[in-house]
């Protein structure tokens, strides 16, 4: 550590999640935290400012808004500053969203030589995104960049990868209507960091709000196959039908059928999988539904059903929770309507968007439940995906 009374975080990604909830919480527990982004203008108002406001979007918050101080910025792409920040730091996280974990790898392996040359000793890298095992996929990642025995002696010695569930609403705001400036961020009053306990190396840094477990995968996969599955299923089936919002799109009764009916669905699988108690359960889901009817929050539905072809992964939230519900023979019709409805999403605006309705147009809609999903044809839960998109198009037609 760098001194007890200056301890420094480098955080990737100075977006909602960074800003609003990990780099707030690094900052609180007396970090000085630098984040590395590409945007420009972010990391010069990050080190212009050297603080920003979060405000609470949510009925009677405690605090209502907060000034998080103890921050700056530095390029990503600047290697030099990069190197420093990545051997000064006590903590690195991320939340650049999964498929940049491979982009920032190669500049983390540089880092991580040239901490073992400047004599550091142990740091936890924390990936804190959508993703089961994000920071043990960041560490493969890495490990593809690092040749050298001797360092990877030292990284398997020193450098600790623990994965993590990381839970809170954070949209896309008008800053100016928050009377703030470019940093500032609304968040959720809700949030949730777990970290895997047993992955750390070294002392177990003392962050407010961070939880430790031995059982990580149960979180993030309740975490990810509940709350994310019912907010892509919102997204999905709210832009089907013109909607905006998600609470404007669960304030549809036929959407919000589907949508708790999937959340049931994969609770089930949960509770098989992971032993958690079906009652409880049920209280967590009836708590997420508030959560995405905040009406403080107003989350554009392109922001949650942003990129379909991650999102409609073999291990993501749709895919992910129905092989659960095949596992163990369990009913998984909403489910399938979910991944429909994401089958469907058409937002020329979105790269990925884009990628899946080329490929269903070129291959037929059966290639891509076999290619993307990882169906087997001609299985039943290929079936019924067709089915459900058949039937989303007559939906389309009526709203259209
Ligand atoms: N917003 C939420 O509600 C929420 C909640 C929980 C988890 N997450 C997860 O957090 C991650 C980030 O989501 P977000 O909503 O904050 O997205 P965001 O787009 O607001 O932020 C991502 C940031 O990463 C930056 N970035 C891109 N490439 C980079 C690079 N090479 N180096 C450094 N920075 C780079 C972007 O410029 C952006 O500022 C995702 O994995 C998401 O699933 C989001
Ligand atoms: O960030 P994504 O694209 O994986 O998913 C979109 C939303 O579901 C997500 O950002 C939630 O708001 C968040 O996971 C809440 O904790």
């Amino acid at each position: 550590m760098s001194s007890s009374m200056n301890k420094e975080a480098l955080h990737f990604g100075a977006g909602n999640i960074g800003r609003g909830f990990i780099g707030a919480l690094l900052a609180e527990s007396g970090y000085h935290v630098t984040f590395a982004d590409v945007v420009e203008k972010l990391i010069n108002a990050l080190n212009e400012y050297h603080s920003y406001t979060i405000t609470i979007l949510d009925v009677d918050p405690e605090e209502p808004r907060k000034e998080i101080r103890n921050v700056s910025g530095v390029m990503s792409n600047d290697p030099v500053a990069l190197n420093k920040a990545i051997v000064d730091a006590d903590i690195i996280t991320t939340a650049v969203g999964p498929n940049v974990l491979r982009i920032i790898a190669r500049s983390l392996a540089a880092g991580i030589t040239a901490r073992r040359k400047a004599g550091k000793e142990y740091l936890n890298i924390i990936a804190c995104e959508n993703m089961t095992g994000a920071s043990s996929h960041l560490q493969n990642e890495i490990l593809k960049h690092i040749t050298d025995e001797e360092d990877k002696a030292y990284m398997e010695e020193y450098i600790g990868f623990p994965n993590c569930a990381v839970d809170r609403i954070v949209p896309p705001v008008d800053q100016a209507a928050l009377g703030g400036n470019i940093l500032s961020v609304g968040v959720e009053a809700f949030f949730e960091w777990i970290v895997e306990e047993p992955a750390f190396k070294g002392p177990r840094p003392e962050i407010k709000g961070m939880k430790l477990t031995d059982n990580l995968v149960a979180y993030v996969q309740r975490k990810l196959f509940t709350l994310n599955c019912g907010h892509a299923i919102t997204a999905y089936l709210g832009y089907l039908k013109g909607y905006q919002t998600v609470d404007q799109s669960l304030k549809d009764r036929q959407i919000e059928e589907v949508v708790h009916g999937a959340m049931l669905e994969s609770g089930a699988a949960l509770c098989k999988k992971h032993g958690f108690d079906f009652e409880e359960h049920k209280k967590y889901i009836e708590k997420i539904m508030k959560r995405f009817r905040n009406p403080y929050i107003k989350d554009d539905v392109a922001r949650v059903g942003r990129e379909p072809l991650r999102k409609l992964g073999p291990a993501d939230r749709l895919v992910g929770p129905t092989k659960m519900c095949l596992e163990y023979k369990l009913p998984y019709r909403n489910l399938t309507k979910g991944i429909a409805a994401a089958l469907h999403y058409d937002n020329p605006e979105d790269k990925q968007s884009v990628e899946v309705q080329n490929k269903i147009k070129e291959k037929g809609l059966e290639s891509v439940c076999e290619e993307v999903l990882q169906f087997p044809r001609d299985s039943d839960v290929t079936k019924q995906v067709i089915e459900s998109y058949n039937e989303l198009k007559a939906l389309k037609k009526q709203t259209v």
